[in-house]
């Protein structure tokens, strides 16, 4: 490299490689870094290669309007081995990402199937409930986590023996659970998502070959049948792979359900809040859990050409990362943004790209998640139902470790004493 380019490019040999300090400082890593920054991106390298942060408004339409950063580089083997799969919507670019994505917005954003997924959801829980009122400890993430493997799996058409609940909503779990660490929870993950996709692909092949059916105008008929952007079926390890993208995420909704249980033991008058309001106000509470509480900490796509952000240079090959959390925290874009009040949001819709826990931009052109109506929808009716029981919260630890991705409330949010409200 010569003189000049070094000149141009100081941080290419300066910066020192941040995976293992990502690894370790989980959510605190991007706050430090923007600590230790003047200007509009922070600069660094993970994963061996140059990458920058970017945030804000102007950051988020940069990200998922500049066609050029792409997206089929941009996630390492390990995530895709344990959250998202191989070959998933979430890596694919252009006409490939266009028509994938378009079967998803067709499943997910339809009024009719969240609602239909809402009240299976709701029946879920109202049989779960009833047994918890005998006396015995309740853990919310594992009871939601339980609930809402049985729901999706039935709203999707997915064959559920009773049991074998607890088994696949431990993987589904783990998956999740295991996605950005290097220790046993990832090997948890890894045998997680082998066993659910080999088990999917064998049922995806019994359908394929007429064997088994998918009942007509299910969520696994439609992606069993589904026609990738070449107008051939889609392989059978890529369509179990999306199959799982839509019930892996959904029982994901645990961990805001936990975070919704932890919002009510810190504000208590959320609690009559929930119960007075109604549906409406449960709407802008599931909007504040989403903001107030860590997800997922960013978005990352791969610059296939010199790029410019507000005046700064982006060299080709470079990671770009949005500051999805940073974002819903921002003291520039939220009044007392570490206050938890849903109060931001009664009586109207966040703006497009305002409140980004899910990603930003259009869900149907980019790559935001198509699962965000039914992940507000299932928060609200969950937290709603949550507010009118009766109970007791037992000596537990509540802490949310935020070097932990993804975190949770360490005790699960136990309940004692369970009884319906009046
Ligand atoms: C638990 C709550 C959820 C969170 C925090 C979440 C978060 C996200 C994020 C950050 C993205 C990436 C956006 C980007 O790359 O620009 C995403 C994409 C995606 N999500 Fe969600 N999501 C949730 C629930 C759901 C649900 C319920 C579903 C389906 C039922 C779903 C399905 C997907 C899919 C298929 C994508 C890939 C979209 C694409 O690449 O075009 N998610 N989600």
């Amino acid at each position: 490299m010569n003189a000049l380019r070094l000149l141009k490019n100081p941080m290419r040999v300066r910066e020192p490689d941040q995976t293992l300090p990502l690894l370790a400082d989980g959510y605190r890593w991007l706050p430090a870094q923007w600590e230790q920054t003047d200007g509009p991106m922070v600069r660094t390298r993970l994963m061996g290669r140059p990458a920058v942060a970017v945030r804000g408004p102007e950051a988020v339409r940069f990200f998922y309007e500049e066609p050029r950063i792409e997206r089929h580089d941009a996630l390492p083997g390990p995530v895709l081995s344990t959250l998202f799969g191989h070959g998933a919507v979430h890596t694919l670019d252009g006409r490939d990402h266009q028509v994938r994505k378009a079967m998803f917005v067709d499943l997910l954003k339809d009024p009719d199937r969240v609602e239909a997924l809402a009240s299976t959801v709701g029946a879920a829980w109202d049989t779960a409930a009833e047994q918890w009122t005998d006396g015995r400890r309740v853990v919310l993430f594992d009871e939601s986590a339980r609930l809402l493997t049985r729901a999706v799996c039935r709203w999707a058409g997915l064959p559920l023996d009773a049991s074998r609940v607890d088994d696949v909503t431990r993987d589904l779990v783990a998956m999740v659970d295991g996605f950005a660490t290097a220790g046993p929870r990832h090997i948890r993950a890894r045998r997680a998502r082998r066993r659910a996709e080999q088990g999917l692909m064998r049922l995806v092949t019994r359908i394929r070959t007429g064997e088994r059916k998918a009942d007509p105008g299910s969520v696994l008929d439609a992606v069993v049948h589904h026609q990738g952007a070449d107008g051939l079926l889609i392989d059978t390890h890529t369509t179990a792979v999306e199959l799982l993208n839509i019930l892996r995420p959904t029982v994901a909704i645990s961990w805001f359900v936990a975070f919704a249980g932890h919002a009510l033991h810190e504000w208590p008058d959320q609690k009559r809040l929930l119960r007075e309001g109604g549906e409406e106000y449960a709407r802008a509470f599931a909007h504040e859990v989403r903001r107030h509480y860590p997800f997922a900490p960013f978005v990352a796509g791969v610059a296939q050409e010199e790029l410019h952000h507000r005046g700064e240079p982006i060299e080709a090959g470079t990671l770009v990362l949005l500051d999805l959390y940073g974002h819903d925290h921002d003291a520039e874009l939220w009044v007392r943004p570490d206050d938890f009040d849903p109060g931001r949001f009664t009586g109207r819709t966040p703006e497009r790209d305002e409140l980004i826990p899910q990603g930003g931009g259009d869900a149907s052109a980019g790559h935001r998640c198509p699962g965000e109506d039914i992940t507000v929808r299932l928060l609200g009716l969950l937290s709603l139902r949550l507010a009118r029981l009766e109970y007791r919260m037992p000596a537990q630890d509540l802490r949310i470790p935020l070097e932990r991705i993804p975190t949770r409330p360490k005790s699960g949010v136990v309940l004692g004493d369970v009884r319906y409200g009046d």
